[in-house]
């Protein structure tokens, strides 16, 4: 059954369209509710309106440049020895390092981020014909901010008064495309249809705030954790890991996915906005502790992304006395209740050591459309289809499938592959965090390695993820700038054995490093809170293309602003024509790249001084 959020008004010219009616199983899907006030809309106050304020106006305030440059060239970095390259002597690095560069993927997603009470018109966007400039912002906050403004605020409104000036609110049916921004309060009729008997959806839930014409961030809920239907010593281990209420995809995603019948659910939500915890606490739910068989099988596109998916299911499952075990290189246990894997060796190890699956009952896959990507992976796919269709009964296992992007040939395969399946989408163009800053800046070939090192020094706010297309380009790049004596690591799927890669990651999260040169091996999924900077030193390219991958360049900005955290995003630009693909982003993501003009103005943008980079790193 799909339950798809499409936009209603797409009926009336947009691109999204109307569930189809087999596919929806005769549910009726009516136009939703609208409000329509006096004051300005969502969209338009922060982004690219004629009525958009200046870039960053309203964040924080201008304290000038922190650090002087004689600070931040004495940073106390020491540069770490070139790791000694050895061939790989592990059959998955080798297996997983060649796919890592650049995904061609072009795509559109339908939209449940409607009801988003992010504050994107805080963040103002560039107006029409104003000269685009900087206007750097010191708040590199630690919390993320709209979960404590949203909390204030949902305070300082009486729940009556909110209902009150909801209903005061003139409306109107049936706009025109254009004629105003969209304002939808779809969420009744998604729960209402989604659930069945089951109404979950209560309009005193809905919190609507006439001033952003939004009732929930992505980052929180309006819902707390104990309505979900979450057992008690799992509700236990979420207060212990320190998650106040779920954010948006929790409350949706636990929703559908233990809803009775648990069906295949494919989830689609932001960078950043938990969409691990979701499936974590979904999968975890299903498990029955007195059966020791191995019941949830989680997938993930990368041995990195496998650890991390590993702790994040220790985390919720230890204290519920559920076991995990990770598989990320051979020869490891597989007999946990719960069992995560980097793809390549989930199939090894079926292949030689036919992991039992009698007891299975939920198969994630994490960055489920890369894992899924046909032209990209056609063997990976292979693999995974025939386990789907002959590795275990259809009807006894869920299959989960989580990531911020789907293209559209993607989900038609997925699709093939699942039958009908339950859908949470969100539109591209709400896709991009509002919390990443993104820039630019213009550097000739020749010394673009020496830029990139200055740029590096300058980011002393937390540190820095940089991306380079080619292994061996980011050998030569971490080359010359550990050389200089910054403290980076270089990670990267091919020359590097499995052993060295996890010494690195956790090197890197431990903060022995400022800057982790990478590939986009790291692109995708990777969760650090500390890294408040992402520079493309290369643009992410589709492959064999001159044009900009515009997932990749979602996913990679994504590294930067965890759960509502403010981040960076500066690319290096050498030519006009590649200023040029860069500048398409604007408009696929509704969004503005700003020029950097001088190198000293990175002080005001990343720096945080001298301190701020002993600190950030102290912290970790
Ligand atoms: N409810 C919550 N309250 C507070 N923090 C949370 C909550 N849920 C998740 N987080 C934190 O938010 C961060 C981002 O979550 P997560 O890694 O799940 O994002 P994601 O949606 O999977 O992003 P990506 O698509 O980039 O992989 C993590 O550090 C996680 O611990």
């Amino acid at each position: 059954m799909i339950y798809d959020n499409s936009d209603p008004w797409g009926a009336e010219g947009g691109s999204s369209a109307k569930p189809d009616a087999e596919e929806s199983k005769g549910q009726s899907w009516e136009t939703a509710d609208y409000a329509r006030t006096e004051r300005r809309p969502r969209r338009s106050r922060g982004r690219r309106g004629t009525e958009g304020g200046r870039r960053g106006e309203s964040r924080g305030r201008w304290r000038g440049p922190s650090s002087t440059r004689e600070e931040s060239k004495g940073q106390p970095w020491k540069s770490r020895e070139p790791r000694q390259e050895e061939p790989s002597a592990d059959p998955w690095t080798a297996e997983e390092s060649h796919k890592e560069e650049s995904r061609g993927q072009s795509w559109e997603a339908t939209d449940y981020s409607h009801t988003d009470r992010h504050p994107r018109g805080s963040r103002s966007r560039r107006g029409h014909g104003e000269e685009r400039k900087f206007k750097p912002r010191h708040d590199h906050d630690e919390e993320p901010r709209e979960t404590s403004e949203h909390h204030e605020e949902s305070h300082d409104h009486p729940h009556e008064e909110r209902k009150r000036s909801y209903k005061d609110t003139p409306r109107k049916k049936g706009p025109k495309r254009g004629e105003f921004e969209k304002v939808k309060i779809k969420r009744r009729r998604f729960f209402e249809n989604s659930h069945g008997k089951e109404v979950l959806y209560r309009e005193e839930d809905e919190q609507f705030d006439p001033e952003t014409h939004s009732a929930q961030t992505h980052f929180r809920a309006n819902k707390d954790w104990d309505e979900l239907p979450i057992p008690q010593n799992l509700l236990a281990a979420i207060e212990q890991a320190g998650f106040p209420f779920p954010s948006k995809i929790q409350n949706f995603g636990i929703e559908v996915i233990l809803k009775e019948g648990y069906e295949n659910l494919l989830a689609q939500a932001p960078n950043g906005s938990g969409k691990t915890a979701t499936f974590v606490i979904g999968s975890l739910c299903r498990v029955d502790i007195n059966n020791p068989q191995t019941q949830v099988i989680c997938i993930n596109h990368t041995i990195e992304l496998a650890n991390q998916n590993f702790q994040e299911y220790k985390r919720f499952a230890d204290p519920c006395g559920i076991s995990v075990s990770v598989l990320s290189k051979g020869g490891e246990r597989i007999d946990g209740q719960v069992l995560v894997a980097s793809s390549g060796s989930f199939f090894k190890a079926l292949k030689t050591k036919s992991i039992n699956l009698e007891g299975l009952k939920v198969l994630v896959m994490d960055e489920a459309d890369h894992i899924l990507n046909k032209k990209d992976n056609l063997e990976n796919f292979k693999k995974i289809e025939d386990f789907i269709k002959t590795g275990f009964p259809r009807d006894q296992v869920q299959v989960l499938l989580f990531s911020a992007t789907y293209t559209d040939s993607v989900k038609t395969d997925i699709v093939q592959l699942l039958g009908n399946l339950n859908e949470i989408t969100i539109k591209k163009e709400d896709l991009m965090l509002d919390t990443i800053d993104h820039y630019y800046f213009r550097t000739p070939q020749s010394t673009k390695i020496d830029t990139f090192e200055q740029i590096l020094r300058k980011i002393t706010s937390g540190v820095s993820i940089a991306f380079v297309n080619t292994c061996n380009f980011a050998r030569t790049v971490y080359g010359v700038v550990s050389k200089k004596e910054w403290k980076c690591a270089l990670l990267m799927g091919q020359d590097m054995t499995v052993d060295e890669r996890n010494l690195t990651m956790n090197d890197f999260t431990e903060g022995k490093y400022a800057t982790l040169i990478t590939t986009n091996l790291l692109a995708r999924g990777i969760d650090n809170t500390k890294v408040k900077c992402v520079v493309n030193f290369d643009l992410p390219r589709i492959p064999k293309s001159r044009d900009i991958d515009d997932v990749l360049y979602l996913h990679r900005s994504g590294r930067c602003s965890r759960f509502g955290r403010h981040g960076v995003c500066i690319s290096l630009v050498t030519t006009d024509e590649e200023l040029a693909t860069l500048k398409t982003l604007e408009d696929s993501y509704n969004m503005e790249i700003a020029e950097v003009r001088s190198l000293d103005d990175f002080d005001a943008i990343v720096g945080g001084g001298e301190k701020a980079a002993e600190e950030a790193v102290k912290d970790l």
